[in-house]
């Protein structure tokens, strides 16, 4: 049956509540939501949460994630940890849209007073994660989601590292992912809010939003440059050791400062195809806003991360950064 989970959890049709997988046991929580438990895990396998689909047009890490169950109700897969499966919006993943009413990817907070389908699917979501991560308690957490850029990239395949005071990044992390092929690392300088944030903040799991490429249509991507992005989910849901590289391989970013758009009358003052991490010199006009005037690069070069001026009045229109050394 897990070889038709997607296609169902996108129409959100009927699926069994539970049935048998080879090394262990699957359990629907709901809609979009399983859980995959394996009978003899070794107490280091990691209690894995891997999300796609939290953007309805993001398409290729749905169909890495669709590839990954294929294979295991095939048997070609053992499964050796537990794993929560979650796509993340069914309606805007069946409309093919970012989203239906608002961004669901700003909504991780549990202080949420916001009423409406994204809203009631957050809460829905945190209260999956936070029973999944109470029914795995003696487990090191992890928490990938997935997701693909609307333009095009310097580095295609980055992650961002959501930021905390208090959870640190394990070492191993750096490692497994530049051995999946990810490009860049851009590491958030306040609180995000996005589902990866969720899981660190809340859980302090090991929690990335991987950018896998551009965001297609179904039938449209070229799954090949992810495979070593596969065969790392792979090692997690066997609970084999990753492939690992040196981290010194990806380039490193930090955050200084998230462009918001504050009125109607806000535009970017560079191209709608602007590639992310494209960087701007000193003194040049990024936005003017009704509102808030002009912005401009100070006296240090700027990054430009994910612009998008379509956003929601009151949303980031762009994280601008800055190289930062790899870790130690
Ligand atoms: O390409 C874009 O502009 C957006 C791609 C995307 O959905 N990115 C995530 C990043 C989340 C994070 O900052 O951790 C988002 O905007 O929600
Ligand atoms: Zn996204």
């Amino acid at each position: 049956m897990l070889e038709t989970w997607l296609k169902q959890s996108i129409d959100e049709a009927d699926f069994p509540t539970h049935g048998e997988l080879c090394g262990g046991q699957f359990r629907r929580l709901g809609h979009g939501l399983l859980e995959l438990l394996p009978d003899s895990p070794a107490p280091s396998a990691h209690a894995c949460v891997i999300s796609a689909g939290i953007h309805g047009n993001e398409t290729a890490p749905m169909e890495l994630l669709d590839d990954l169950l294929k294979r295991l109700a095939a048997g070609k897969l053992r499964l050796g940890a537990p794993l929560l499966v979650i796509l993340g919006s069914p309606p805007a993943t069946r409309e093919q849209t970012r989203y239906i009413n608002t961004n669901l990817n700003r909504l991780f907070r549990r202080d949420l007073g916001e009423q409406g389908m994204e809203p009631e699917r957050a809460r829905e979501l945190m209260a999956a994660v936070d029973a999944f991560y109470t029914r795995h308690a003696d487990r090191p957490r992890l928490h990938y989601d997935l997701h693909t850029a609307i333009r095009g990239s310097r580095y295609p395949r980055f992650v961002v590292n959501p930021w905390s005071e208090t959870t640190a990044v394990a070492p191993e992390q750096w490692r497994w992912l530049a051995g999946a092929d990810i490009q860049a690392v851009l590491h958030q300088h306040c609180h995000s809010w996005t589902f990866s944030h969720y899981s660190k903040h809340y859980h302090d799991a090991q929690a990335f939003t991987l950018e896998l490429g551009h965001a297609l249509p179904f039938g449209h991507n070229d799954l090949t440059p992810l495979a070593p992005m596969a065969r790392l989910l792979q090692a997690l849901l066997e609970d084999h050791e990753p492939n690992a590289a040196p981290p010194e391989r990806m380039v490193f970013y930090r955050v200084e400062q998230e462009l918001i758009r504050h009125s109607e009358a806000f535009r970017l003052a560079f191209a709608d195809d602007t590639p992310n991490f494209t960087e701007f010199a000193p003194g040049t006009l990024l936005a003017e806003d009704a509102s808030q005037g002009e912005t401009r690069v100070g006296t240090s070069p700027l990054s430009v991360v994910f612009p998008n001026a379509a956003v929601e009045v009151g949303a980031r229109a762009a994280l601008l950064a800055t190289p930062t050394p790899p870790p130690e």
